[in-house]
C-alpha cells in the first residue's frame, strides 16, 4: 500500500525523514517483520516497544510509528503520534481495507460462556454449510482449520489481519469472543459488528478492572460501539436472567432480543429441562411456537448457551426448523464439561471452570448423573485476580470431595495459591496439592467405582505455565493412565 495513503488516516502527525513509497506490512513485533514494513512502537505492560525500534529498522522496517522522536540509525522515517495504540487501530483497519464491513461479524461477550457460545455458532454454521471463521480462547478457526493465537481477543493488528484472512478465504461470517480486556484496551477498534451477544457477568478479572462496575462497563462497550446507523441490520442478544442486560439494552438503538430460563419476557425461553443418559432435553419457546430439544451438551449452563445461539440465528433470519435441527447435531464444546471416553468404572469430565459462577454451574451440571461421590479438582492462576480464590472454593464445596491445586502458577508459590483457595471451603473433605499432576493422581487414588471426577480449569489447554515456561500437561491423560493402573 502507498505509505501516503496509509498515513492519511492519522489525524495529527509529524514526519521525520523521508517516507518510503510503499508499506509491505505493519508489525508491532521487531522479532517478526519483513523488508519495507511499518513498525508501531507500543508501550507494553512488560517492555516498551520504543526500545526495539532500532532492531526493527535493522530487520527492514522503513517507517517507525512512535510517541516520541527516537535516535535511530539507518534508512527509515519516523511518524510521531500522541498514542500509538490508537494509531494502530486506525492503521490496521486502513491497511486491511476495513474487512469486517464485508462480512457478518458476531461478537460474544460475558464472564462465562464466550468460548461455548461462539463454538456452538461456528459448529452450527459449519454444519449448515456456511464458510465461517472463529477467534477466541481456543485459537483462530478458519473454515475448520485451527491456528494458534495469543489472546482470547487479540491485539487490533492481529484482529484485523484475521478478519482479512477470513474474508480472503471466502468466509461470510466470523464469530469473535470479545474479552473485557480486549474492549478496555481498544483491541477491537474498527471491527464493525452486526450482532453483539451477552452471556452473563460474574466475578472475574478484578485484578485488571478493579470493581465489578468497571468490569461491567467494559463489557458494555461492545453494545455501545455498534453505532447509530439504523439502516444497518444489527441485533443485540441479551441474557434476560442477568441484571446487567437491561443496562446494556439502553446502550444501543438496535433491536434487542432476550433469552433465558427464568424470565417470562424472554423471546427464547427454555422450560422442562431434564438430564438423562448424558443428554440434555428441554422445551424451547420461541416467537413461533415451542420445540422439543434433545442435545449432547451437558448442564443447564449449556441450555443458556444454546438459547443465545438460537436467538442470534433467528434474529438473522434463519428458519426455526433449521436452527432446531442443527442444535440437535451439536458435538460437545472442547474442554467444557466434556466427557472423557474410557473403560474405567468412574466418569471423568474435563471442564474450563475458573470463576466462582462457572464452578457452581459445572458441579450442578454433574448432579443429575451422580451415582457415587462428585470429586472436583480445581486450581487458579498465580499472579492473577486473588480476590476470587475463596469464593471459587466456596462454590467448589458443593462437591463431595474437593482437590485444590494450581492452574498456571506462574511465579507464585503453590502454597500461596492453595492456601487462599482453602479459606473459602465450607467443609473439610478436601486436600491441597499444589503440583497439578500429583493432584490429578490423588483424584484417581480416592475415586471408587460409580464416582465422578471433574477436572476444572484446564479445559482444552494441554500445558501448565510455571514461571514463564509452558510445560506439557493433560489432566485427561494422567487420569486415564492412573485409572488404568488402579481399576483395570
Ligand atoms: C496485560 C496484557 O494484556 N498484555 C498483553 C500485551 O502484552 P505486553 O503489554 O506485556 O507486551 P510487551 O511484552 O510489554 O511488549 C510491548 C511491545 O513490544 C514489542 N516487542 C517486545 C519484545 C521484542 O523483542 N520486540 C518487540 O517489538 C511487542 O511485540 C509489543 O508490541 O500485549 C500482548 C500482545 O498483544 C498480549 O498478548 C498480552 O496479553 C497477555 C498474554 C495476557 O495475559 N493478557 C491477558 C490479561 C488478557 O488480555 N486476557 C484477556 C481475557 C481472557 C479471558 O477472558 O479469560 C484476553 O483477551 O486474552
Ligand atoms: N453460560 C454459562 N454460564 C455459566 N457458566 C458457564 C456458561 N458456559 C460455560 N460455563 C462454565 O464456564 C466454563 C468456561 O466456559 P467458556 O470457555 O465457554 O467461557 P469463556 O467466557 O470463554 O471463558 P474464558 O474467558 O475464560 O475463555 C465452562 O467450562 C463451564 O464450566
Amino acid at each position: 500500500m502507498y505509505a501516503g495513503e496509509l498515513l492519511s488516516v492519522l489525524p495529527v502527525k509529524r514526519v521525520i525523514g523521508e517516507l518510503p513509497a510503499n508499506v509491505s506490512e505493519i508489525s508491532i513485533d521487531s522479532r517478526a517483520l519483513q523488508e519495507d514494513s511499518m513498525f508501531i512502537c507500543l508501550s507494553g505492560y512488560t517492555v516498551d516497544g520504543h526500545d526495539f525500534a532500532q532492531q526493527a529498522v535493522d530487520a527492514g522496517a522503513t517507517i517507525i510509528v512512535a510517541e516520541r522522536e527516537l535516535a535511530l540509525q539507518g534508512n527509515c522515517a519516523q511518524v510521531i503520534v500522541r498514542d500509538t495504540n490508537r494509531a494502530m487501530g486506525l492503521l490496521a483497519s486502513k491497511f486491511f481495507d476495513y474487512p469486517s464491513q464485508d462480512m457478518t461479524m458476531i461478537g460474544v461477550t460475558g464472564t462465562n460462556g464466550k468460548t461455548s457460545v461462539s463454538g456452538i455458532i461456528q459448529n452450527m454454521l459449519q454444519s449448515m454449510g456456511t464458510k465461517s471463521a472463529l477467534t477466541g480462547t481456543i485459537g483462530f478457526n478458519l473454515n475448520g482449520i485451527l491456528y494458534e493465537s495469543a489472546n482470547t481477543t487479540n491485539d487490533v493488528l492481529s484482529t484485523q489481519q484475521m478478519i482479512f484472512r477470513a474474508k480472503m478465504e471466502g468466509c461470510r461470517v466470523m464469530t469473535m469472543e470479545v474479552s473485557s480486556h480486549g474492549l478496555a484496551l481498544g483491541r477491537l477498534a474498527g471491527v464493525d459488528y452486526d450482532v453483539a451477544i451477552f452471556t452473563n457477568l460474574t466475578h472475574d478479572h478484578l485484578d485488571f478492572h478493579g470493581t465489578m462496575e468497571d468490569y461491567g462497563q467494559a463489557k458494555g462497550l461492545l453494545f455501545s460501539q455498534l453505532g447509530q446507523d439504523l439502516e444497518k441490520n444489527k441485533h443485540v442478544v441479551l441474557n434476560a436472567d442477568d441484571a446487567w442486560s437491561e443496562r446494556y439494552a439502553k446502550l444501543t438503538p438496535f433491536p434487542v432480543w432476550r433469552y433465558g430460563l427464568a424470565s417470562e419476557h424472554a423471546d427464547f425461553r427454555a422450560t422442562n429441562c431434564t438430564y438423562e443418559n448424558f443428554k440434555t432435553n428441554f422445551d424451547m419457546h420461541t416467537p413461533e411456537g415451542t420445540f422439543a430439544i434433545s442435545m449432547d451438551l451437558l448442564g443447564e449452563f449449556n441450555v443458556y448457551n444454546v438459547l443465545a445461539a438460537a436467538t442470534m440465528f433467528y434474529a438473522r433470519g434463519y428458519a426455526l426448523e433449521q436452527i432446531v435441527e442443527h442444535i440437535q447435531l451439536l458435538p460437545p464444546v472442547k474442554g467444557r464439561m466434556e466427557k472423557v471416553p474410557s473403560d474405567l468404572p468412574i466418569e471423568i469430565f474435563i471442564d474450563y471452570a475458573h470463576t466462582p459462577d462457572a464452578i457452581e454451574k459445572a458441579i450442578d451440571a454433574a448432579q443429575p448423573y451422580k451415582q457415587g461421590k462428585v470429586i472436583f479438582l480445581v486450581g487458579t492462576g498465580g499472579n492473577r485476580d486473588k480476590s476470587k480464590r475463596p469464593s471459587m472454593a466456596e462454590k467448589a464445596s458443593k462437591a463431595d470431595y474437593v482437590i485444590l491445586t494450581t492452574d498456571d502458577p506462574r511465579y507464585e508459590a503453590y502454597e500461596s495459591i492453595t492456601g487462599d483457595l482453602a479459606k473459602g471451603m465450607t467443609h473439610d473433605q478436601f486436600a491441597c496439592i499444589g503440583d497439578r499432576a500429583e493432584a490429578v493422581r490423588h483424584a484417581i487414588e480416592i475415586a471408587e467405582p460409580g464416582d465422578m471426577i471433574i477436572f476444572a480449569g484446564k479445559g482444552h489447554e494441554d500445558f501448565q505455565i510455571i514461571e514463564n515456561t509452558k510445560y506439557p500437561h493433560s489432566d485427561a491423560e494422567i487420569a486415564i493412565a492412573e485409572g488404568k493402573k488402579k481399576f483395570l
